[in-house]
């Protein structure tokens, strides 16, 4: 499990040892690391660390620190270190080192386009308010010092003006800010440097799962398996408009290792579902879980039949124009919380759930939740009691406890038309099959096995959501070849 903290938990981490006057220890471990990582980047881009060029723009509070004490460790190895003094002043004790070790000075409106590798330290974790970058960002390779500067750490949100880096060394613990929202692309590759805060860190604030955690997760094949204990899931997808959607969803469940799909649909609809999958039942009857609203549209039938999924007390991922349906029924019936009910809206369709709850509470634009996907994603869930699976390029899965796992295994050729309906199937077959697990973790688990078959299906070029299943199962047997 890869944990991450809140930029306001790593400092309140910091805040005993700074007291205990251990500020200094620190600051030397974290320029240590952003030191061997420098030397570690220019090996691998140029080929040697002596004789190169690395600048540094520097703040004047600790994350400029950082860097100046880094430079010094780089110019000692025979490195031209430069600095530009983004406010005019820095921390002094590492201003000083740096020009003991022959560090210089340059202007600010000095090119640092031909540095080899130019370190961004003007602001860490202590950003606040609006950033105003001193500096264009330079054509070279850039290096953030423990978060990229004007990166709110707690959110991942950015102003136009933060630089992206190609690698951030972060300090102490992994910041949520890099995993989610803008701050996971600007962050590029992502360094951690322990400096002795593992003791005085609290639960994180949001987790995600590894490889070996996706693979616990996953229903194991059993001997004494049938195919009604090993799961039936019943999907309620499609309609005339739509029809695509159920044969997706259907796929997307089997691939994932149910036992058996009941397809609730039009007749047509349920036709071409058994044509592709001649495997899934049309018709009601008993079932474990439910994945609804795919494709169903305004389909006066399939809104009925999602409304006893709703009432059925089974576990239920609700997608797509289910959504509405769901509110719809939440209004209508005051049903209490159950965080088996799994909602997976994009940005746009939660905004539009947000605003059509009643009760109050402020409707975000879909760019609100774009920009903070954790936040909302969290709030989301707290405010209607299920589990929220927030999907983007980095899927934030929320219960409503405050429980957030995040998962960005995607590659970007998953934004295709039926890959959402690919996914609830997915989401679906776990609910129906996995016991034991919260359904939060099933909401991480689908979303990395979802986020792994989009990589796996794009080694062969582009694809339509149709070729998904069949990496689908790849990724699970990936998973559970270890
Ligand atoms: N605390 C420690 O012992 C360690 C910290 N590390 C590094 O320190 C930074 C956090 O340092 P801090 O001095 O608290 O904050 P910053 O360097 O990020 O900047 C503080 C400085 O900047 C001003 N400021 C805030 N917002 C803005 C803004 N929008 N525009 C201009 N100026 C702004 C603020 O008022 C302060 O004066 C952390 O990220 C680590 O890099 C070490 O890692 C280990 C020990």
């Amino acid at each position: 499990m890869r944990p991450a903290y809140t930029g306001s938990q790593v400092r309140a981490a910091e805040a005993p040892l700074l007291e205990e006057g251990q500020g200094p220890a620190l600051m030397a471990r974290a320029a240590r690391g952003l030191e061997l990582a420098v030397a570690r980047d220019l090996k691998s881009t140029r080929g040697r660390v002596h004789g190169t060029h690395v600048a540094a723009v520097v703040g004047k509070g600790n994350n400029g620190g950082d860097a100046l004490f880094a430079l010094a460790g780089l110019a000692r190895r025979g490195v031209r270190a430069t600095a530009v003094l983004a406010h005019g002043a820095a921390h002094p004790a590492a201003l000083e080192a740096f020009g003991r070790a022959g560090g210089r000075l340059a202007e600010p409106g000095d090119s640092l386009d031909h540095a080899d590798a130019v370190i961004d330290a003007v602001l860490g974790t202590g950003f606040s308010g609006v950033f105003r970058a001193p500096h264009p960002r330079p054509d070279a390779r850039v290096i953030a010092c423990d978060v990229p500067s004007g990166l709110n750490a707690d959110t991942g949100a950015a102003g136009p003006e933060v630089w992206r880096a190609d690698v951030t060394v972060t300090f102490g613990a992994l910041k949520s800010g890099l995993v989610v929202g803008r701050g996971r692309e600007l962050a590029g590759e992502v360094e951690v440097v322990d400096i002795g805060l593992g003791p005085h860190l609290p639960d994180p604030d949001v987790r995600s799962l590894e490889p070996d955690d996706a693979a616990r997760l996953l229903p194991a094949p059993r001997p004494d398996w049938h195919k009604y204990s090993r799961g039936v899931l019943g999907v309620v997808a499609g309609s005339r408009e739509y029809p695509g959607a159920a044969v997706l969803t259907v796929a997307g469940a089997l691939a994932a290792g149910v036992g058996m799909v009941r397809v609730l649909a039009p007749e047509r609809v349920r036709d071409l579902v058994l044509a592709a999958h001649p495997e899934a039942v049309g018709g009601a009857g008993r079932v474990q879980a439910w994945a609804v609203g795919p494709g169903i549209a305004d389909d006066a039938d399939q809104h009925r039949a999602l409304q006893s999924s709703l009432a059925s007390g089974l576990p239920v991922v609700v997608d797509a124009s289910g959504l509405g349906g769901w509110a719809a029924d939440l209004e209508a019936s005051g049903a209490g919380p159950d965080e088996r009910m799994v909602l997976t809206p994009h940005a746009g369709e939660l905004a539009a759930l947000l605003g059509s709850l009643a009760g109050g509470g402020v409707a975000p634009e879909r760019e609100d939740i774009e920009a903070e996907p954790l936040r909302w994603a969290r709030g989301a869930a707290r405010r209607c009691g299920t589990t929220v699976l927030l999907k983007g390029a980095a899927t934030v899965c929320a219960a409503p406890d405050g429980t957030v796992f995040v998962q960005s295994q995607g590659h970007p050729y998953l934004a295709t038309a039926g890959s959402g309906d690919t996914l609830t199937g997915i989401l679906g077959a776990l609910l129906a099959t996995a016991s034991g697990a919260r359904p939060v973790e099933l909401a991480a688990l689908a979303a990395f096995v979802h986020g792994s078959a989009g990589r796996i299906a794009a080694e062969g070029g582009p694809y339509g959501a149709g070729q998904l299943a069949g990496a689908v199962r790849e990724a699970v047997a990936r998973l559970q070849r270890g």
